[in-house]
């Protein structure tokens, strides 16, 4: 990414803020006017204090003249202090709001964005936060530095080079000599830079992650006993960002050391030669003052400017990674408008193929057809694509190959909200946000008063243990067992209320008299919805009015339980093994004498 590229992107962001810009700007050049008073009145005090010598002392005169220039002196500091204060906090105003803004549409995208796009290796949870924070943070720096301190700088410098030129060209051409071999040596260090620059955010990245994923599982590390090697791990990344950083710094004091000489061979080159026409009596002795004064007007910005350039190329680097993650259009929700009050909820996957972005082929040519106020089940061995044809159904991914339609127009024809707002969802793993029990529940709709809440929490067997807790439905919803939390997934669909469910192992990790309890609530808003549901549950597979079975991403049999299992097969063996799992035989022995 280049300069160009950079300031267009970001000039949308900027925009809103132009008038403090503006007015930032024209603090700068007033502060940088200012900046010239020192000089000149230094060069005026050792001219004048050098006549004032030649003659007998006038204590009166002596008195208006130093009093006169502490007045200049004082005036100048306290408007440049004005002039500083106005801009730091313009640039702050600037950067912590246009920060906020640059958060807000970044979340907006990204919660945009396909499931496919968080599946992705580079965009795991601890990289992501990452990626964003660090891009942010250089972005807002780069306007600051772009808009707020480099034309100050370079308004500072050009007024002292001008007034150079106009005292004497020739120490004009040796204060301007040191310039550019200021910028290769600038020029170089960055180039040097760059992919240590990159090492580091990488590094990073994958530091971010690593913590990340390791205090997620911090059970299973220590079930078992994997904090050495986890150490071990956090260790390495942890060396190699350091080394990174120790070349990044060595090498940045090597060039600031080559700047340094530099610049003092700029002063004594202007030294001397303000120093030959001083005793060549074609300048007063207040020119060597005023000269070195300006020169380091204008090498002090440039030492800055270093430091500027520094951050802006780290910026650009962090820009990279974090244009191309918000401005990820593949990853865009691309859906049409459709949004329909006849709503019937009849879905089908037509010759649907479905590749993950890894690669992984996860269904093959399937046709399958959930109709209105039935329930659809899907069956199969793990991994055999059951959760990814349910992924596709609620839209999270798009088929690679095929159509899915609803109400026979295609799904991607209609507006994506409406459909998920109509589309109910218990998966396997139900996220549990960190928050009470009562706005978990709530989250299923926004609105609900607290009794809607407790209806949906009885309807899902959930409500007398909550009342159970020290605090209710205040308490945690984290710190619930993994069926409670199960539970609270339920109750959130309860309160959504749509037309469509679609369920992945909605009982899973609930134990049997809960289980019967919910399948009792599922079964009674089952009525007229069009329901899919997955589970290795048969009781809950057996009641469907189709039957799918997949194996390795294929269709393999469709019906009715009792006509699969006549056909043989994979259906049948996975029953038997059902029965003979539960010991059919002692279990109906036992309970039915
Ligand atoms: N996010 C993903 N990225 C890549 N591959 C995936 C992803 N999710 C699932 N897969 C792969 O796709 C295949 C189908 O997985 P899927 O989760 O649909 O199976 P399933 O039938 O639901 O299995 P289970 O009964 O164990 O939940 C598997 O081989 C799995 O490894």
């Amino acid at each position: 990414m280049n300069t160009f590229v950079l300031i267009r992107k970001l000039w949308p962001f900027v925009r809103a803020y132009r008038g403090s810009l503006a007015l930032a700007l024209l603090l700068t050049a007033i502060g940088a006017l200012l900046a010239q008073v020192t000089p000149l009145v230094m060069e005026y005090t050792v001219n004048t204090v050098q006549n004032l010598l030649k003659k007998p002392i006038d204590k009166q005169e002596v008195s208006w003249v130093v009093s006169t220039l502490v007045a200049i002196l004082l005036a100048k500091e306290l408007l440049s202090l004005l002039v500083q204060l106005g801009q730091k906090f313009l640039s702050d105003r600037i950067r912590f709001r246009m920060a906020a803004d640059l958060y807000d549409y970044t979340i907006r995208r990204i919660v945009s964005y396909h499931l496919s796009f968080f599946a992705l290796g580079q965009n795991q949870t601890g990289k992501l936060e990452k990626r964003i924070d660090k891009g942010i943070d250089s972005l807002t720096k780069t306007v600051k530095n772009l808009f707020v301190d480099i034309v100050p700088m370079l308004a500072n410098a050009a007024f002292a080079l001008i007034l150079i030129y106009n005292k004497n060209v020739g120490v004009g051409v040796v204060a301007t000599l040191v310039l550019p071999v200021y910028a290769y040596i600038s020029r170089e260090q960055t180039h040097r830079q760059k992919q240590i620059r990159r090492n580091i955010q990488e590094i990073r990245e994958n530091k971010a992650n690593a913590l990340f994923g390791l205090l997620e599982s911090i059970f299973v590390v220590k079930s078992f006993v994997r904090e050495g090697y986890e150490q071990g791990r956090q260790h390495d990344l942890n060396h190699r960002l350091a080394e990174n950083e120790i070349r990044h710094h060595r090498t940045n004091y090597l060039f600031d050391g080559l700047k340094s000489v530099a610049e003092q061979l700029g002063i004594v080159l202007v030294f001397v030669v303000t120093i030959y026409f001083v005793l060549n009596r074609q300048m007063s002795v207040g020119a060597i003052l005023l000269h070195i004064m300006l020169f380091n007007n204008v090498s002090a910005p440039v030492r800055h400017l270093h430091r500027i350039y520094d951050e802006y190329t780290e910026a650009l680097v962090y820009a990279e990674g974090f244009f191309d993650m918000i401005e990820n259009n593949t990853y865009l929700l691309q859906r049409g408008s459709l949004k329909t009050a006849a709503w019937q909820g009849h879905f089908a996957l037509r010759n649907v193929d479905f590749v993950y972005p890894n690669g992984k082929q996860a269904l093959k040519n399937i046709n399958l057809e959930l109709k209105p106020g039935k329930v659809t089940a899907l069956v199969g061995l793990s991994g055999a694509g059951k959760s990814s044809a349910l992924n596709l159904l609620a839209g999270f991914y798009d088929p690679t190959q095929g159509s899915i339609l609803l109400d026979g127009q295609p799904l991607s024809d209609y507006d994506s909200e409406f459909v998920r707002e109509n589309v109910g969802l218990v998966l396997q793993k139900n996220h549990i946000f960190a928050g009470t029990v009562e706005e978990n529940i709530r989250y299923g709709k926004l609105d609900a008063p607290f009794e809607e809440v407790v209806d949906a929490a009885r309807r899902a067997s959930l409500h007398d243990q909550v009342m159970q807790l020290p605090n209710g439905y205040q308490t945690e919803a984290r710190a619930l067992s993994g069926g409670q939390q199960q539970r609270i997934a339920i109750a959130r669909l309860f309160l959504k209320n749509p037309p469509v469910l679609l369920l992945d192992e909605p009982t899973a990790s609930l134990d049997a008299i809960t289980t019967e309890q919910i399948k009792d609530s599922l079964d009674a808003i089952k009525q007229n919805r069009t329901v899919l549901i997955i589970s290795h549950n048969i009781s809950q597979i057996m009641d469907a009015d189709q039957i799918y079975v997949l194996q390795e991403g294929e269709v393999i049999g469709e019906g009715t339980h009792e006509s699969l299992y006549r056909e043989g097969g994979l259906y049948r063996d996975i029953i038997d093994s059902n029965a003979r799992s539960m010991n059919l035989t002692r279990l109906a022995a036992t309970v039915l004498g």
